[in-house]
This record gives structure tokens, sequence and C-alpha cells, in this order.
């Protein structure tokens, strides 16, 4: 885990205007040296209220545009916005894990944490076990507390480190693959926390490389490829832009194709042994009685949501490559 801290010297964002947005960002792009350009020209906007998934593939820029964000590094060029306000405002407000938590075995995680509090020059000493025990009960570990870190669950260890980043007051957390590395149980354990900090009123940004997890976690979400952003928007709005599908299994395709083209259905389309095309405002039951009527043999009628996987084929012409 990464103290959210200045990198000395690091240009602080230019903040254009936004009251309603926890995030804005400019143009901003990262060029290492050696001349790669991790993050290239990004335009991002994040509501407040929103848990905002940042998917891309791994190397996808996702955690360089993070980094950039909380001052770790700087920009090559861009600006940036957090809740308003240029960078070192509004950090007392945000909240972040970024890398891997580094926390000591041998003590409990309540030890951890004031450890970790401590080494925060800006919080306050005399409420310091309050503000711990809170954070604790927060993610669900306060009866953890005294129970060694070396102890924990995967999901534990993760949960230790989100209240870490929720020791004041947040109104932003930013989370750098907080599922990454963690079994099923800890997974769930962290999806069901991230919710549960949006309930309360805190805007999350998690980054992901998981198409489903983003999915089922996020009100909104950006899509990255090769350091550019392809596309962004609320869920809805990504998963509308391209229309749910109806698929119809049988041996009767010629058939098939016939009665949805009567019904009036759109870009019917044969193939081997079923026949697809777009459902519009048609009632899937109907259609499979109009099939059932007309003597075609339905051995299974699917309705297929497109899903954010078809938007980045869709929009790039390629497979979301996790490794790519
Ligand atoms: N310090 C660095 N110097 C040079 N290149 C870097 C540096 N950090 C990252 N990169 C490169 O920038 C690109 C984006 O990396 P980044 O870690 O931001 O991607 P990511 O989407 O977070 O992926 P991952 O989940 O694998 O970390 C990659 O090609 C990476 O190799």
């Amino acid at each position: 885990m990464t103290a959210v801290a200045q990198e000395a010297g690091a240009p602080f964002g230019a903040a254009p205007p936004s009251g309603e947005h926890a995030i804005v960002t400019r143009g901003l792009t990262k060029r290492f040296r050696g001349g790669q350009v991790a993050v290239d020209a990004l335009d991002l906007t994040v509501p407040r209220g929103s848990v905002y998934g940042f998917l891309g593939p791994n190397g996808s820029g996702k955690t360089t545009t993070i980094r950039m964000m909380l001052g770790l590094i700087a920009p090559t060029e861009g600006e940036y916005s957090l809740l308003g306000l240029p960078l070192p405002r509004a950090l007392p407000r945000v909240g972040a894990v970024v890398e891997g938590p580094a926390f000591y075995p041998y003590l409990s995680g309540e030890a951890n944490l004031m450890r970790f509090d401590a080494a925060d020059p800006t919080s306050v000493r005399a409420t310091a076990r309050k503000r711990i025990a809170d954070a604790l009960d927060r993610v669900g570990l306060s009866a953890a507390a005294g129970k060694r870190y070396r102890n924990y669950s995967l999901g534990m260890r993760q949960r230790l480190a989100i209240a870490g980043a929720l020791l004041g007051p947040r109104e932003l957390l930013i989370l750098d693959e907080p599922t990454n590395g963690l079994d099923p149980q800890g997974t769930r354990e962290v999806r069901a926390l991230v919710k549960d900090i949006a309930a309360g009123g805190t805007t999350v940004f998690v980054s992901s490389h998981l198409l489903a997890e983003v999915e089922q976690m996020c009100t909104h979400a950006a899509i990255m490829r090769t350091g550019r952003l392809v596309a962004e928007g609320t869920i809805a709005s990504l998963n509308g832009g391209l229309a749910t599908r109806v698929r119809v299994e049988t041996p009767d395709v010629a058939d098939a194709a016939r009665v949805l083209g009567t019904l009036g259905l759109a870009d019917v389309r044969s193939g081997g042994a079923d026949v697809t095309a777009e459902l519009g405002g048609h009632a899937p039951e109907r259609i499979n009685a109009a099939l059932v009527g007309a003597g075609v043999a339905v051995r299974g009628l699917a309705v297929l949501r497109p899903s954010l996987e078809d938007v980045f084929v869709g929009l790039t012409g390629e497979g979301f490559d996790v490794d790519g």
C-alpha cells in the first residue's frame, strides 16, 4: 500500500471547474523515459456518487493513471482535479489503495493500522483509536482487530488495506485492482465492501481487468486500451449502444429465419443450427409461440444481452485480452 504523498516537484493538476465530479482529467499523458506512452491524452469524468470501473487489459495504463492522479508520479502533460480541487487540497478527503499492502505479519490488524496512521503527518493522534475502530468496523474486521495479520485470509488482508484508506472521512476512494490475486471468497468480500462503501455516499474509483467484475460492481466505466480511452459512460449506456439479440436453436433454420423476419425482427442471421436477430421491442415468449405455431422445432431460445466485452470488441475489433 502506498500512502498518498506528493512527489517532490510533481506539478499539481490545474482544476477544471467541477463541483459535481469526483475526478476530472483532461489530456492526461504519461510518457516514460525511453519514449513509451503509457497514458495518452486521457479525458475522464467521474461523477460523484458513482462506482466507477476503470477497465482495461494488463498494461493498458490503469496503474500509471492512478499514480498520476494521486501525485505519486508527475504527468508529462495534461491536467486533473479530484473533488473539484487541485491535488494537495483534495488529498485529505481521498483514500487510496495502490500496490500491495505492506503490513507487519506479527502485528494485529489494529496495531498495523495504529502504525499506518502514525506515519501520516496530517492525522490527529488524539482521535486515532476511535478512527481506527470505525475503519475496522466499516470493513467488517472489528471482531478480528486483535488477530495477527499473518493469520488473516486474503480477503481480510485486502479489507484491512481498505480500512487503512478510510482512517478519515473520505469523499473519494481510489482502489487499484483490489480483487487481484484474491480467492473467490476474498473477491466476494471486497466487491461487497466496495458496494457498501459506495452506498454510504463515497465515490469509488476502482481499476480492474475483469469485465464481468466491473459490470457487476460498477455504475459507470471507462474502458482503456494501450493507454487510450476507448469508451466511457454508465454501464447501461455502454451496453445500450449494442442491440440485445435473440437466439433460436433449431434444426429448422430456414423456417425459423422466415418466421423471425415475418415478425419484424431486424438483422436476422442464420447459422448451422441456430438463428439470431435483434430482439427490439419483441417479447421472447411471443416469438417462441410464433415459431412453435409455424411448426419450427425450438430446441432453445435465449436472449443475448450485450456485455462490456461485446462493447470492447465492437469498438476495437479485438478481443479483450487480459494478458495483453
Ligand atoms: N516506470 C515505468 N517505466 C517504463 N514503462 C512503464 C513504467 N511503468 C509502467 N510502464 C509501462 O506502461 C504501460 C502501462 O502500465 P500500467 O502498469 O499503467 O498498466 P496497467 O493497466 O495498470 O496494467 P497492470 O494491471 O498490468 O499493472 C505498460 O506497458 C508498462 O510496461
